[in-house]
């Protein structure tokens, strides 16, 4: 059940009218529920139940600390790939031993950095950096827990440029040649094998992709087993898709049956890193028109929104739902492209959608919780817009608007 509903003809995130929230912290603005937040991370946890598992929030698709601290109030683990993200986890009271560190460039000192806390696991991507994790832990006099990142080379069915599983992606290490990686990190000082991981993609909505690459990693698990490298826990990525229109993605709860049925009576821990299947529909973004252009082939609506603020539209042509804060209104319906103030063809938030609206209106964009604010930039010398994060009747600024000193307080004119 959606924690977006209209009340008096208001939409609400809880209890909190949206249109309340726009009035006294302006547009376009970030808003989030922390019921949602909740609510998609423990569908995890408990169809986990007691099977031995972690579930690591992937951090990427939503970084705010607001956002971080409630998750790890309720034990969530986290998915990080930089040492960015690794110390918002820990301002926002992440546990370092539910850390797993991912992503195919992870540099020296950010190694060092997370061997200091004690991540739970590196999910390492190349031998490459095998080799360097070996000699950064040694040098510091430790060990570093290691998963290897295959890629099982299978198709995902998502859109290409989130496709992460197929052997042209850039990412993990080809799933054929991981078994003598494996036997190289046996052998390597400051490395202990924990485990074996894969993401193959986001936004994926079947769940016969996920069995395919489960079943590929168990093959891989029983030839290491065969050459006497046993594995503990089985980090099967994140990935799962979310409903933006028209799909039906599987839930949490029918995404891990299936997994747990198709590994019979294997009990490896489990590690999940969700992202999107947590954030996106618990964040919603708000904007105002700014002007109404009519034209006989064409309306435009130009919105304070743009592709700085909310790039997926512009980027991968993704669909996001946009309504009106205010349920009835008096003007026509109308078809309009909804396009922001920033100088690009490419920058809209939605195209040829009905709409009665007029100049000041306020539309809501749905499911912006995931690789919304995180993705956002300064182009145009726009601030990036204030996030908000709602609990029942409350609101909590949980990040300031960017003003337009901040944008450039880090520069410099040249010396006279
Ligand atoms: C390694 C890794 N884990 C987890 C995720 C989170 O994916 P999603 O947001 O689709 O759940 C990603 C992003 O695709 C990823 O690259
Ligand atoms: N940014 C992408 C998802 C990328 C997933 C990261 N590995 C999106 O908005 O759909």
């Amino acid at each position: 059940m959606s924690v977006f509903n209209y009340k008096n003809g208001v939409l609400n995130a809880e209890n909190v009218s949206l249109a309340a929230l726009a009035e006294q912290h302006g547009t376009p603005l970030y808003v989030y529920s922390r019921a949602a937040f909740e609510q998609h991370f423990t569908a995890y946890t408990d169809a986990l139940g007691e099977w031995p598992s972690l579930v690591c929030f992937a951090v990427k698709s939503n970084s705010n600390i607001g956002v971080l601290s409630a998750l790890a109030r309720i034990g969530a683990g986290f998915d990080i790939v930089s040492e960015g993200e690794l110390e918002r986890v820990l301002a926002a009271g992440g546990e370092p031993s539910r850390i797993v560190f991912s992503g195919v460039g992870k540099q020296a000192r950010e190694m060092q950095r997370a061997l200091n806390v004690g991540v739970y696991c590196f999910n390492v991507e190349s031998e490459a950096e095998l080799e360097r994790l070996s000699e950064v832990a040694s040098a510091m006099g430790k060990t570093a827990s290691v998963s290897l990142r295959v890629n099982p080379d299978v198709d995902a069915q998502t859109h290409p440029y989130i496709s992460t599983g197929l052997k042209d992606n850039k990412f993990g290490i080809d799933i054929n040649d991981a078994a003598r990686i494996y036997q190289k990190a046996a052998s390597l000082p400051g490395i202990v094998i924990k485990g074996v991981d894969c993401h193959i993609g986001s936004q994926l909505t079947e769940i016969s992709p996920f069995l395919d690459a489960l079943d590929r990693v168990l093959e891989l698990v029983d030839d290491l087993a065969a050459r006497e490298i046993r594995i503990e826990h089985l980090d099967l990525g994140g990935g799962l898709g979310v409903k933006y229109r028209d799909e039906n993605p599987a839930s949490p709860a029918e995404y891990i049956a299936a997994i747990k049925e198709r590994l019979g009576d294997r009990t490896f821990k489990l590690i999940f890193e969700p992202g999107r299947s947590v954030s996106a529909n618990a964040g919603v973004f708000l904007t105002r028109v700014e002007y109404l252009k009519l034209n006989d082939h064409k309306n435009f609506a130009i919105i304070d929104g743009a592709m700085n603020d909310l790039i997926r539209p512009a980027l991968y042509s993704a669909w996001q739902a946009i309504v009106p804060v205010n349920e009835t209104s008096e003007e026509p319906v109308r078809a309009y492209d909804l396009v922001g103030p920033v100088c690009e063809t490419g920058d809209f938030l939605g195209k040829n959608r009905d709409l009665a609206i007029k100049q000041g209106d306020l539309l809501a964009v749905m499911s912006a919780g995931a690789y919304g604010f995180v993705m956002a930039s300064n182009y145009n010398s726009r601030g990036r817009p204030a996030e908000i994060m709602v609990d029942g009747e409350q609101a909590y600024v949980v990040r300031e608007r960017e003003s337009i000193a901040s944008l450039f307080s880090n520069e410099s004119c040249l010396p006279k």
